[in-house]
């Protein structure tokens, strides 16, 4: 893993910058700067009170966090969320309550996101008639193997194909 130079801007003069929790981490902790309370199934845009300027070549991407995940059911709708090179506006996290019964409360400061930040490269499209040949072919969905999927009705699970 190496370092690169990001500028950043404070939208919100008392918002802490990422943190990167361990040193070798990929993802620096974002919080959120209002509160919010979601129901379940309810989703939230949340604001993180930071913009910043990426490099050319690089973009950031907006992670869940495992912990809020595990314990609570909530996730990102859009995950990862894309924050493009060019893109100077507030980072934005648009969170959501999977959980199919408890409400989830946020206070300003919580951390509720990860930005991960990384070097992409673009495409040069050529569009040819037919694609060359691979092991795998259009396989995919499944096309490798069953996995057991629990049914509510059948506690042994159910063999997909
Ligand atoms: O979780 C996210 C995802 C995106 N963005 C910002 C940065 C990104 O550069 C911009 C646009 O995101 P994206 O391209 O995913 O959204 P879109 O719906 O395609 O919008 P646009 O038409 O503006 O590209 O929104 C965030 O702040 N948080
Ligand atoms: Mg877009």
């Amino acid at each position: 893993m190496s370092d690169v130079d990001v500028l950043i801007r404070r939208l919100d003069p008392e918002v802490p910058l990422p943190t990167y929790a361990h040193p070798g981490d990929a993802g620096a902790d974002l919080v959120t700067t209002v509160d919010a309370k979601l129901g379940p199934g309810e989703r939230a845009v949340l604001p993180t009170g930071i913009a910043i300027a990426l490099p050319d070549g690089y973009a950031a991407f907006v992670h869940p966090r495992s912990g809020l995940a595990a314990k609570y059911g909530v996730s990102l709708v859009n995950a990862p969320g894309t924050v493009d090179a060019g893109y100077r506006g507030e980072i934005k996290v648009i969170v959501v309550n999977h959980d199919p019964r408890e409400p989830v409360v946020f206070r300003r400061g919580d951390r509720i996101a990860q930005l991960v930040i990384q070097k992409v490269e673009r495409a040069r499209f050529h569009e040819v008639a037919e694609l060359p040949g691979s092991a795998r072919a259009d396989g995919g969905f499944g096309s490798t193997g069953g996995y057991r999927a629990a049914g509510a009705d059948n506690e042994q699970g159910r063999e997909e194909t």
